[in-house]
């Protein structure tokens, strides 16, 4: 039961803000309504057995003038006017579509409103970043935000909604069946409304039994989701890396992984089968037992003349709603073991997300903070691993504005990271990096990233497009040595997968060239230039961004000439050292 209760709280977590954010009242307007027209559709449903009693009862009593009018027209009965079926027909019609289409809107709403939600809390403090470095155990973010978000929206609705249906259809129908159903003397005990006695105990035993052998599809539809989705990464990252894998002629083993994972869906999915056949085998004994149960039960009655053929109908229909409705946990067990795993996945995103701002917040790690000075400053600097392996131990050092100054030391020793520590990304480890407040700073990473979408999105990243003019835009490309790329601006490509690696630092150099940074670092960013092509990138930056300091990470002992001062990194230590300036 405390499971139960701390599992609907964290579901209330999840789903109470978007009951009291801005949109409030247009949700709960939304779904006002579509409860009246689920409340209404019950009520029809109530009006229609009331409805067939009277037609049954027409036909047994050879009234072809009361068949008609109920058909078509209405007719004054015991228990008042009835209306003709063509019209509660249309109207139900009219109440099923609206309340489908009204639920629809308000699941679209509520998934837009959380989606805008999450991205936010995914995005600030760059959690996106932090949760893969310091939670690993939050897997799959994608999926999390783009079908747990879903999932949970649309079981929500759909449980929710069919419970409280399934809830006012028992009431309702239990009411009837009361009506119906005179008293049964059982071992001289006289029971009223015996009928409703039977249905609930008829359906209780069926919920039990139904628990009892379909209880093992749970796990395994569970598994399923799992095993399905494992076998899609598998086909996503054999897409993703086609060209690595065409190269080494790598298909045999690919398809030995994906045969392997595609073993699991089907052996998974011949157990889901074997465990649907048994419980088939259950619910359609039991309901078609259902559809003849209650008119054995009450043919006594109509044989001994106490009851009508209409009242015998209806005592059967009313029966088959209560036994419905009671089944609503057993026919919706899977979605709500459904409900139950996405509801812990999202709380378990959310928590992480929170973690890292909290960690942000609380100043973990190396701290970044804009300071009111003009030069870059490492306080105390102390450079961890996430398995607490030391880097980089208490470093201190400035780099004032124009300076260049190139990063050196071997591979390994921690040149990147400590230029993460200054982008203020990296949580591992201690001290302070000061940047001058206001600077605008730009990083040029070993691989470039380039966004999806066109050519002059993937230039001017991280700013938006529509701010650059295309002149400046075509006129970068042209000094970073892509002019033929000029003509293909609005061209939306895989640009990461279309242009070669020296395209792709040129690409970088364009955006460097175009948005003029304060402040810019190269992390090897002219790797797999050729020696010339790397000199004209160094010259171009130096001749157009004259202001702007600079900080490069390069293994390349040409590139030393462009830098006045360099930084080593070597066995945790940082050594500083003045270098002979070049053309620079
Ligand atoms: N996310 C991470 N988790 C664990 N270890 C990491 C992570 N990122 C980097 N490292 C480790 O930190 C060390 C330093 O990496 P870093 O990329 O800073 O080295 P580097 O000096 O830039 O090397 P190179 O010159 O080869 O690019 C390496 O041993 C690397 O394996």
């Amino acid at each position: 039961m405390r499971r139960l209760g701390s599992f609907l709280h964290d579901a209330w977590r999840i789903a109470g803000p978007y009951w009291r954010s801005e949109e409030r009242w247009r949700a709960r307007l939304l779904l006002g309504t579509v409860i009246l027209l689920n409340l209404a559709l019950v009520g029809m449903s109530v009006l229609l057995s009331y409805w067939n009693r009277e037609l049954f009862n027409s036909l047994q009593e050879n009234d072809a003038a009361a068949f008609w009018a109920l058909l078509f027209w209405w007719r004054q009965t015991d228990s008042g006017p009835m209306p003709g079926f063509v019209f509660v027909a249309a109207l139900y019609i009219l109440i099923a579509i609206y309340q489908l289409y009204l639920r629809q809107a308000l699941q679209i709403r509520w998934r837009g409103w959380m989606t805008r939600q999450v991205l936010d809390r995914w995005l600030a403090e760059r959690a996106y970043y932090r949760i893969a470095l310091t939670d690993p155990g939050t897997d799959n973010p994608d999926q999390r935000i783009a079908e747990d978000l879903r999932l949970f929206v649309d079981d929500s609705l759909v449980l929710g909604l069919g419970l409280m249906r399934s809830l006012v259809t028992l009431f309702s129908f239990v009411l009837v069946l009361w009506g119906l159903s005179g008293p049964a003397t059982v071992f001289g005990l006289q029971i009223p409304g015996y009928m409703v006695w039977v249905a609930l105990i008829y359906s209780l035993i069926g919920t039990g039994l139904a628990h009892w052998v379909g209880r093992a599809l749970i796990p395994l539809n569970f598994n399923q989701q799992r095993v399905e989705a494992n076998f899609r990464y598998a086909l996503m990252r054999l897409r993703d890396n086609a060209e690595g894998v065409a190269l080494y002629g790598g298909e045999a083993d690919e398809k030995r992984g994906l045969l392997q994972r595609f073993q699991a869906v089907i052996e998974n999915w011949w157990g889901i089968m074997v465990a649907t056949k048994r419980l088939t085998a259950f619910t359609a004994g039991f309901s078609q037992v259902a559809s003849i149960f209650p008119l054995v039960v009450a043919a006594p009655a109509f044989f001994a003349g106490r009851i009508p053929l209409g009242a015998l109908t209806q005592t059967a229909d009313a029966f088959g709603s209560v036994q419905g409705a009671m089944s609503w946990f057993v026919d919706n067990y899977a979605d709500l073991t459904e409900w139950r795993a996405t509801v812990q996945r999202i709380t378990g995103f959310l928590d992480a997300t929170e973690a890292a701002r909290r960690a942000v917040d609380a100043g973990e790690g190396v701290r970044a903070e804009a300071a009111p000075r003009r030069d870059l400053a490492l306080d105390a600097v102390t450079l961890a691993l996430p398995d607490g392996r030391v880097l980089l131990e208490g470093a201190s050092a400035g780099i004032a504005p124009g300076e260049s100054v190139l990063v050196t030391g071997p591979s390994g020793a921690g040149k990147s990271t400590l230029f993460r520590a200054i982008a203020g990304i990296w949580p591992f480890g201690a001290g302070r990096v000061r940047v001058p407040a206001g600077a605008s700073v730009l990083f040029l990473p070993q691989r470039p990233y380039l966004p999806l979408g066109t050519l002059r999105r993937a230039v001017c990243y991280p700013r938006d497009a529509a701010d650059i003019p295309d002149a400046a835009i075509r006129a970068a490309l042209i000094d970073a040595g892509l002019g033929h790329l000029a003509a293909k601006l609005d061209q939306e490509e895989a640009w990461d997968r279309h242009l070669s690696g020296g395209e792709q630092q040129r690409l970088a150099l364009a955006r460097a060239l175009l948005l003029k940074p304060d402040w810019l670092f190269l992390d090897e960013a002219t790797a797999s230039l050729d020696p010339a092509a790397e000199a004209r990138f160094y010259t171009l930056l130096r001749e157009r961004l004259p202001g702007t300091t600079l900080v490069s990470i390069a293994h390349r002992p040409a590139v030393a000439q462009y830098h006045g001062r360099a930084l080593r990194l070597q066995d945790g230590r940082l050594q500083d050292g003045r270098l002979q300036a070049g053309p620079a």
